[in-house]
């Protein structure tokens, strides 16, 4: 919940009460030592305009006191307003009792200039920090943080985006990344995995790279005519035999199709999860591309 009592710690509660008393006395100087000056109404529209004015700036700076907001932005939030209500109060004030021009003045005009200047620049700070807030939210919904590629749902969006156009799909799983895990460690695993995502980024243009998860990763295309996607996919499974951790001699099955009339994403995707499989079973480091009716192509890859 975005106001939580729990913020309103003991030295919120402190400085609040503090702020209560100097209103308090801002009201008592006026009662005692301005009396003498001529007397006027608080219940004309203005006065209660200005009550309002007072009541609805109190009551927001309360409420600043039950946000959790990064410090520097509560800080001058408060300090903003509690010089903005101080000024509302001396406003409020004039409609009792007549204030010396002094008074006017400073204490009401000059104090509500520098309180709306510095309550401004809290909300820029405030809005600058929603926006960060909101980017670093939409990394994490969308992107996967191990390879900083888009993720499954990236990847559904994506996916949908392009699905009127036309579009390709590759899927590519690590051959026997398990080993790795299992020889190397769960680190040198997710180096891997880091590596295969940059090495993505960098060879997949016109495509969307994108980690679907664990060791799977797929690449979502401009629609291409098969012989165009099998040599596409083919370069990709080079890219990852010859570049990604040579040491270790790692290689990729891939999974490859097009998005055919009539067919929807599901449809495509669990196409070219059988091309995947039948990549897998036909021994790995291979590419095949799925057909509707047909049993998939082959294309030995070693
Ligand atoms: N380091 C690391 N390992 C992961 C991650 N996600 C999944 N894995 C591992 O990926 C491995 C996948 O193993 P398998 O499904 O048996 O696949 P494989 O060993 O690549 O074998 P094939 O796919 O059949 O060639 C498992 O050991 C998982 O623990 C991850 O984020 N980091």
């Amino acid at each position: 919940m975005l106001l939580s009592r729990k913020s309103l710690t003991p030295r919120r509660c402190l400085y609040l009460a503090s702020l209560f008393c100097c209103l308090v006395l801002l009201a008592a100087a006026h009662w005692w030592w301005l009396a003498h000056l001529p007397i006027r109404q608080l219940w004309m529209p203005s006065g209660i305009a200005e009550l309002l004015v007072f009541l609805i700036i109190l009551v927001t700076l309360v409420f600043t006191q039950m946000v959790d907001l990064p410090k520097p932005i509560y800080l001058l939030l408060t300090l903003g307003f509690s010089l903005w209500v101080m000024s509302a109060g001396v406003d409020v004030m004039d409609e009792i009792t007549r204030q010396p021009l002094w008074l006017a003045t400073w204490g009401e005009d000059m104090v509500r200039v520098v309180g709306m200047a510095i309550t401004a620049l809290g909300f820029f700070r405030l809005l600058e920090h929603f926006v960060r807030v909101q980017g670093q939210l939409e990394q994490l919904a969308h992107f996967d943080p191990l390879t900083q590629l888009g993720n499954r749902r990236f990847f559904q969006m994506q996916a949908e985006r392009m699905q009127d156009e036309g579009l390709s799909l590759l899927m590519l799983d690590l051959d026997h990344f398990k080993a790795v895990n299992d020889n190397l460690g769960h680190s040198a695993g997710d180096a891997v995995l880091r590596d295969l995502g940059a090495l993505l980024g960098r060879s997949s243009a016109p495509g969307y790279p994108v980690r679907l998860g664990g060791e799977e990763f797929a690449v979502l295309l401009p629609a291409m005519a098969e012989d165009e996607l099998l040599h596409y996919a083919e370069a990709l499974r080079l890219a990852v035999a010859k570049r990604l951790a040579p040491q270790l001699e790692l290689t990729v099955s891939i999974g490859a199709a097009t998005l055919l009339p009539g067919e929807g994403l599901d449809g495509l995707l669990s196409r070219t999860d059988k091309a995947l499989y039948m990549a897998k079973h036909g021994g790995r480091n291979q590419v095949a591309l799925a057909q509707r009716e047909e049993p998939p192509l082959w294309r030995q890859g070693r």
